[in-house]
C-alpha cells in the first residue's frame, strides 16, 4: 500500500491534520465544549486557504482520512453489517433515510432521533479528538447499517471476507460532477473546486476526493453479480421511488405493508427531506457548510447538467465518457 503525501498550497498557518473540525458532528464531549467550535471559525480563516487532498494509491483523499488509514484498512466487517456505497453526490444521503425508515417501519420520530450523518457511520471519516467513522462502528450493536464513499479496491479487506450485503447507489456523472461542483463550493472542508470549466477538468481527470467516477461506478458494477449487491441508480429511485424502495426493503429482508411504504415514499420525498433539518444538513455550521448561497439539499432532479454544460463541453465530455467507460455494460439516463 503506498502512501503518498501531496503538496499544500497557500499559507496555511496551521497543520491541516491537527484541526478536528466537526464536518460531520457526533454528540459526544466536544460538542459540549461551545469555545471549541468558536475557535474553529477564526482557525480557517486563518489558514485563509481551502485543504488539498493527499493519495492513497493514487485516489485523492481528505489528509484526515489518509492519516487515519491503517484504522480504516483494519476495520473488521460483521457477515450481518449492510454497508451503503456511493460516489459522493449520488444520493447517499436519500438512501440513507429510505434504509432508516424501513429499518424503523415507517416510523417518522425513530428517524428524527438525530441528524443522518449519525445514523451510519461513515467509515473513512476521521477528525480527531472526535471518534472516527470505525470507532462509531464499533460501538454499534450489529446489525450494523455503514456507509462509505471508497473504491472497491480500498474498502478494507474485511468486507469482502465476511460475505455481508452491499447497496450501491450510481447517478450519471453529469448530474453528480454538477451536483459535486455545488457542494464543493460551499464546503469549506474540501478544496475550492475554482471556475466550473477548471471544475470540469478536475472531476473528468478523477482529481477530486474520493477519485474517479468512472472507475468507481465501474469498479462497483463489475462486482455487482459477484457478492450481495442491491445496484441502483439515482435516476430510476427518481422515476419510480416506490418501486426501487421496494426493492431495497426486499433487499434488507423486510416486509412492509403498504401504507408503511406509502409513508416512506413521501417521506423520502426531496421536498420532505429538504424542509427536514435531520436530513437537510441545516445543524451543520456556516462556518462549514455555507449553505447562504447553495443547499446541500440544492435541486433533487435528473438534467440538471443542462443548465450547467455548454454544447461544445457535453460533447467533450460524451467522448471522454465513452473512452473511459469502453467495455462497461453500465447504462445511464441522464434525463427523464
Ligand atoms: N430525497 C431526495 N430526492 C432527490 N435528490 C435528493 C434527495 N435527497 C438528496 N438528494 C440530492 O442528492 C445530492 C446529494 O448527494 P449525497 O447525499 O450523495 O451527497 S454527499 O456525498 O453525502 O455529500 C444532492 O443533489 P443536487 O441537488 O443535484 O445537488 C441532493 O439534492
Amino acid at each position: 500500500m503506498g502512501l503518498c503525501s501531496c503538496h499544500r498550497e497557500g499559507t496555511a498557518l496551521i497543520p491541516w491534520n491537527v484541526l478536528s473540525v466537526p464536518t460531520d458532528p457526533w454528540p459526544g464531549p466536544w460538542a459540549a465544549d461551545f469555545s471549541w467550535n468558536l475557535k474553529l471559525p477564526f482557525l480557517i480563516i486563518e489558514m485563509g486557504t481551502r485543504p488539498t487532498l493527499r493519495e492513497v494509491e493514487r485516489i485523492p483523499l481528505q489528509a484526515s482520512t489518509v492519516d487515519n488509514w491503517s484504522q480504516i484498512q483494519g476495520f473488521e466487517a460483521r457477515p450481518d453489517d449492510l454497508l451503503i456505497c456511493t460516489y459522493p453526490k449520488s444520493g447517499t444521503t436519500w438512501i440513507q433515510e429510505i434504509v432508516d425508515m424501513i429499518e424503523q417501519q415507517g416510523d417518522v420520530e425513530k428517524c428524527q432521533r438525530t441528524i443522518i450523518q449519525h445514523r451510519h457511520p461513515f467509515l473513512e471519516w476521521a477528525r480527531p479528538p472526535q471518534p472516527s467513522g470505525v470507532e462509531k462502528a464499533n460501538l454499534m450493536p450489529p446489525p450494523r447499517i455503514l456507509r462509505t464513499h471508497l473504491p472497491v479496491q480500498l474498502l478494507p479487506p474485511s468486507f469482502w471476507e465476511v460475505n455481508c450485503k452491499f447497496l450501491y447507489v450510481a447517478r450519471n456523472a453529469k448530474d453528480c460532477m454538477v451536483s459535486y461542483y455545488h457542494f464543493q463550493r460551499i464546503n469549506q472542508m474540501l478544496p475550492d473546486p475554482g471556475t466550473w470549466e477548471e471544475y470540469f477538468e478536475s472531476f473528468t481527470n478523477g482529481k477530486v476526493s474520493w477519485g474517479s467516477w468512472y472507475d468507481h461506478v465501474k469498479g462497483w458494477w463489475e462486482l455487482k453479480d459477484k457478492c450481495q449487491m442491491l445496484f441502483l441508480f439515482y435516476e430510476d429511485i427518481k422515476r419510480d421511488p416506490r418501486h426501487e424502495i421496494q426493492k431495497v426493503m426486499q433487499f434488507m429482508g423486510k416486509n412492509l405493508d403498504e401504507t408503511v411504504l406509502d409513508t416512506i415514499v413521501e417521506e423520502t420525498s426531496f421536498e420532505k427531506m429538504k424542509a427536514n433539518p435531520m436530513t437537510n444538513r441545516s445543524t451543520v455550521p456556516r462556518f462549514i457548510l455555507d449553505q447562504s448561497t447553495c443547499s446541500f439539499m440544492r435541486k433533487g432532479t435528473v438534467g440538471d447538467w443542462k443548465n450547467h454544460f455548454t454544447v461544445v463541453q457535453n460533447e467533450r465530455f460524451d467522448e471522454i465518457y465513452r473512452k473511459k467507460m469502453e467495455g462497461s455494460s453500465i447504462h445511464f439516463c441522464t434525463e427523464l
